[in-house]
C-alpha cells in the first residue's frame, strides 16, 4: 500500500505538489493521471525517497522509503528507462542490481523470463529499442519481488505489441496482490488497465475513484436538433431550464438533456424535426478540460470517493 498524506513539494516559486492526499491499494492497478507538469513525477520521486517533501508524508507499507534496509524487496520502480549503463548487457545490469541488494542470482534469470527479454539480455543495452529498455527497467523493478510497484509513464512511446504486453503484465502483477501505481498524461493509455484513477492537476487532487466512475462522469453530452420551427422549440427548451445555443436558423445545440427529452418536447409543441442526435465530447477532451482547471467540471461527481 502507498499512502500520500498532505504532500507538498515546492521548488523555489514553483508549487509542484500541493497538499496532495491519496491511497494506492494492493491488488489493483491505479492510474496516476495528469497533464505534463501536474506533479506526478515529483510525487513518485518522494514516494521512492528520491526527493524530500516540503511538508506532508508519503509512506510505503506504513514506512518511509528511507526506513527500509532492503528497499528493492519492498518497492520496485521504473522511473527513467534511459538511466542505465549503455555498455552493459541487460543481464549484466540485472546482476549488478541483484548483487547490490543481496538478491540471489537466480532472480536475474526469473525476471528476464518474466519480461520476455530472452536472448536480448545478452546484448549491450546501447543497442536496445525503447520497448526493450522498458522491459529491462521493469525486470529491474521486479528483481527483489516487491509487493509495491511504481512505474512512471510505462506505456509512453511503446508500439502496439509493447502496449498490449505491458497491460497484461500490470494486470498479472495486481492479480498477484501487488500494489501497482502507473503514471500517464493520457487517459487513453490507462483507462483500459487501471481499476482506479487518481487524477491531479497543478499539484492538486482532482479526482480519486474507480475508473468506471470517473469515465461515466466525463464526456459532456449535447443534443443537436434541426427544425423549420426551431424558434418555438428554442423558447420551449429555455422555459424548461435547458441551456440552448443556436447554431444557425434551423439548428440548435441543447445542454443538459437527452435526445428523448428534446424529441418528446418537440412532439408536445407540435414542432416537426429534421434531425435529432446526441453529440458526446471525446473523453480525452473532457479529461484535458478537467485537468486544465479551466472549468469546474462536474466537480461533485468526480470528487474523491469516500467508500472504496
Ligand atoms: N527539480 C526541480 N526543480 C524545479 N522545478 C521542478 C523540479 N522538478 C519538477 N519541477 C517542476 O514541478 C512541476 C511538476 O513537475 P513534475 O515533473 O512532477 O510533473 P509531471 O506531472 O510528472 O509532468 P511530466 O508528465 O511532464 O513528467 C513542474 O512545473 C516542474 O517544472
Amino acid at each position: 500500500m502507498i499512502e500520500v498524506r498532505g504532500l507538498t513539494r515546492r521548488y523555489g516559486d514553483v508549487l509542484a505538489v500541493d497538499e496532495l492526499s491519496f491511497t494506492v491499494e494492493p491488488g489493483k492497478v491505479t492510474g496516476f493521471l495528469g497533464p505534463n507538469g501536474a506533479g506526478k513525477s515529483t510525487t513518485m520521486r518522494v514516494v521512492l525517497g528520491l526527493d524530500r517533501p516540503t511538508s506532508g508524508t508519503a509512506l510505503v507499507n506504513g514506512r518511509r522509503y528511507a526506513a527500509f534496509a532492503e528497499p528493492l524487496r519492498e518497492v520496485g520502480a521504473l522511473l527513467d528507462p534511459g538511466a542505465v549503463h549503455p555498455g552493459r548487457t541487460g543481464r549484466g545490469h540485472l546482476r549488478v542490481a541483484a548483487r547490490a541488494n543481496g538478491i540471489p542470482r537466480r532472480r536475474v534469470e526469473e525476471v528476464i523470463e518474466r519480461v520476455g527479454l530472452g536472448r536480448a539480455s545478452r546484448r549491450r543495452i546501447k543497442g536496445y529499442s525503447l520497448g526493450m529498455r522498458q522491459r529491462l527497467g521493469i525486470a529491474t523493478a521486479l528483481i527483489g519481488d516487491p509487493g509495491v510497484l511504481v512505474f512512471d509513464e510505462p506505456i509512453n512511446g511503446l508500439d502496439l505489441d509493447g502496449v498490449r504486453w505491458i497491460r497484461g503484465l500490470l494486470r498479472q502483477l495486481a492479480d498477484e496482490g501487488r500494489t501497482v501505481l502507473i503514471s500517464s498524461h493520457l487517459l487513453g493509455e490507462v483507462e483500459q488497465v487501471a481499476d482506479r484513477l487518481v487524477v491531479i492537476g497543478r499539484g492538486r487532487l482532482i479526482a480519486d475513484a474507480t475508473t468506471e466512475r470517473i469515465m461515466s462522469g466525463l464526456g459532456h453530452v449535447q443534443v443537436r436538433v434541426r427544425s423549420p420551427r426551431s424558434d418555438v422549440l428554442l423558447t420551449g427548451l429555455r422555459e424548461r431550464g435547458f441551456e440552448v445555443e443556436r447554431v444557425d436558423a434551423g439548428e440548435l445545440l441543447v445542454d443538459g438533456g437527452a435526445a428523448e427529452e428534446v424529441g418528446a418536447l418537440a412532439h408536445a409543441l407540435d414542432v416537426p424535426l429534421q434531425h435529432l442526435s446526441e453529440v458526446r465530447q471525446s473523453l480525452e477532451d473532457a479529461y484535458l478540460e478537467l485537468t486544465s482547471g479551466s472549468v469546474e467540471y462536474q466537480g461533485h461527481e468526480l470528487a474523491t470517493e469516500g467508500a472504496r
